[in-house]
């Protein structure tokens, strides 16, 4: 995701739906490391308090690019990955405009990771993920609410014969008065 657009809008907007939160300063500008912590702190408070969130669990990345900018270096590779310790976030140090097998290696690492927590979660069979009870208790629900319709049921057509007589003498005066 990228957090800055046309609009303006609020990054936190992608708090709700996103799986993955790829968290990017640039080694040479101390500014854009303190900006970096704002983000973890923001993504923090929401994994804290899921409940706007669909998503089960996240996964932070903590990336620091212009590696090859050492020259020009602001902030220690030590510093970034304290930063990334502190927030549970996975970290790489990389240099956009040089190997890309590192870029895309940092960047799978935490889809890895997901899929891999996300898989062990999954139960392989839904029936041996539902307890026997829970599925006992699931059914006398349901045969419940299947009784009290029933039941409901039942009353309104004890009714019904009535309305029945009704509408068929309502029908024979009608029929009478034709004749008439
Ligand atoms: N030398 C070097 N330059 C880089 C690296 N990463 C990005 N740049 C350069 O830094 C500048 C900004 O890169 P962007 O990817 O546009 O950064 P951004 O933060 O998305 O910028 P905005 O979209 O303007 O907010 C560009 O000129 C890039 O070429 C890097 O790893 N090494």
């Amino acid at each position: 995701m990228d957090t800055v657009d046309s609009a303006e809008r609020p990054a936190t907007r992608y708090l709700a739906w996103a799986d993955i939160f790829v968290v990017v300063y640039d080694i040479t500008s101390r500014l854009s490391f303190q900006l970096a912590e704002q983000f973890l702190q923001q993504i923090a408070l929401h994994q804290s308090d899921h409940s706007l969130c669909a998503r089960e669990n996240h996964k932070t990345l903590l990336l620091a690019t212009k590696s090859d900018l050492e020259r020009y270096r602001q902030v220690n590779e030590s510093d970034g990955e304290k930063l990334a310790k502190k927030y549970s976030a996975l970290f790489a140090e990389i240099c956009a405009t040089g190997q890309h097998s590192k870029v895309l290696h940092a960047l799978h690492k935490p889809i890895e990771q997901l899929m891999k927590e996300r898989a062990s979660k999954r139960s392989p069979s839904p029936r041996l993920y539902s307890s026997d009870s829970e599925i006992q208790r699931r059914q006398k629900g349901f045969s419940m609410s299947l009784k009290n319709v029933a039941r409901s049921g039942t009353l309104r057509r004890s009714k019904s014969p009535k309305s029945a007589q009704q509408k068929q003498k309502t029908g024979s005066k009608l029929l009478k008065l034709f004749h008439n």
